[in-house]
Order: C-alpha cells, then structure tokens, then sequence
C-alpha cells in the first residue's frame, strides 16, 4: 500500500506546513523527503547544495522519494524539484497526488525571509523563483490528480481543500 496524499509544489507552496495538517487529519504519519535526504546525507539540504552541487542533491532525492514511495503509507511530502526527475514522476503515476500551487508574489513572499533554501539564494529571488514556476510548471500538474491554489488560503483550509480533492481526484495524466 502506498502513501494515502503525496504533495508536490513549488518552493513555500506549503508542501511541509500542510501536510503535517492534512496527516493530523486523516490520522496518518507525515514525512518529508527533505528531511529524509538530509537523515541520508547527515547534512543540511543548504550544506549538500554548496558542498557536493545540485545534481549530487538530486541523486539523492530520487532514492529517497522512491524508498518513501515504497515504505511510507502516509502523508508524504516532496522536495519541490523532485519532479524534475523523469523516473520520479513515473513512480508517480497512479499516487494520489495533490499540487500546491502559489504565486509568484505570495511565493517569494513566504520563501524570502529564509536562507535555507539554496535555489532562491541568488541576487534576484523573486525572478529565479518565477523562472522555477515556469519551468516547473507542468510537470507538477502532468503527476497530480488534484491541484489547489494555496495564494488566499491558511494552511488548515488548504489542508481541508485537500481532504475534498483527494476524494474526487481525476487520474493523473501520463
Ligand atoms: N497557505 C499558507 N498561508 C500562509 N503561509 C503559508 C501557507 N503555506 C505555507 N505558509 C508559510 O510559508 C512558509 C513555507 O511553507 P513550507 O515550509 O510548508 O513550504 P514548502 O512547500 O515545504 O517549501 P520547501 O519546498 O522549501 O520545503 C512557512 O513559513 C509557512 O508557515
Ligand atoms: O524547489 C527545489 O528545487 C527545492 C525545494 C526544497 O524542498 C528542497 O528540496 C531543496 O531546497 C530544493
Ligand atoms: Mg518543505
């Protein structure tokens, strides 16, 4: 059996915030493979970025999603450039998915008074970060079976929104 909601997004999306809610509600364990990755590394997700580069992050990331997809049946969050990863979104295909969405402004708005996130730490976050939604953009939405915008709402009604959308949630695109 799989995870019950897997949540993908962009960066300050909620990804953390609203999934620990959305596990409270449905009563099920939460985990976050940003937290596996650094119990893998024995580091910072801020420290592997400088230390080894992205592409050593990445690698990571895809044996951690995939182990969590395998042994977590629960709540389970996902790096926001997981789905960067090919084979990660076709371990996707038929999870019950769910999207959170933000905009650029409310994005950059919730990201930018932290240091921990390493992508956005460049000279300009508020560009890098639409430049990320862009990009990123429809492969969130070809593994998601339901997608919310988060722009307008509190953590615990995006967690209500999400309860609602798992239970109607159309198949995910190949
Ligand atoms: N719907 C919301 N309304 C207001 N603030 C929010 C909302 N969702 C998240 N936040 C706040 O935005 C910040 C980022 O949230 P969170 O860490 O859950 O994002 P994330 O998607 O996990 O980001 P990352 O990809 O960097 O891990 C936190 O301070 C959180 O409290
Ligand atoms: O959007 C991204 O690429 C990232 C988001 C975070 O969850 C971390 O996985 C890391 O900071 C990279
Ligand atoms: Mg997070």
């Amino acid at each position: 059996m799989g995870p019950r909601a897997v949540i993908v997004g962009p960066p300050g999306a909620g990804k953390t915030v609203v999934g620990q809610l959305l596990a409270d509600h449905l009563g099920v364990t939460f985990r976050d493979t940003d937290t596996d990755v650094e119990d893998l590394a024995g580091k910072a997700i801020s420290e592997i970025f400088t230390g080894e580069g992205e592409q050593a992050f990445r690698e990571l990331e895809e044996r951690a999603v995939a182990r969590a997809l395998a042994d977590h049946d629960g709540v389970l969050s996902l790096g926001g450039g997981a789905v960067l990863s090919e084979a990660t979104r076709e371990r996707l295909v038929e999870q019950p998915v769910v999207f959170l969405s933000v905009g650029i402004s409310e994005g950059a708005r919730r990201t930018g008074l932290s240091t921990a996130r390493p992508l956005l730490a460049g000279v300009n976050p508020r560009a890098t970060f639409k430049a990320l939604l862009n990009a990123r953009l429809p492969l969130y939405r070809q593994v998601a079976t339901c997608e919310l915008d988060t722009d307008d709402l509190e953590p615990h009604q995006v967690a209500e929104h999400a309860i609602d959308g798992l239970r109607t949630a159309s198949p995910a695109s190949e």
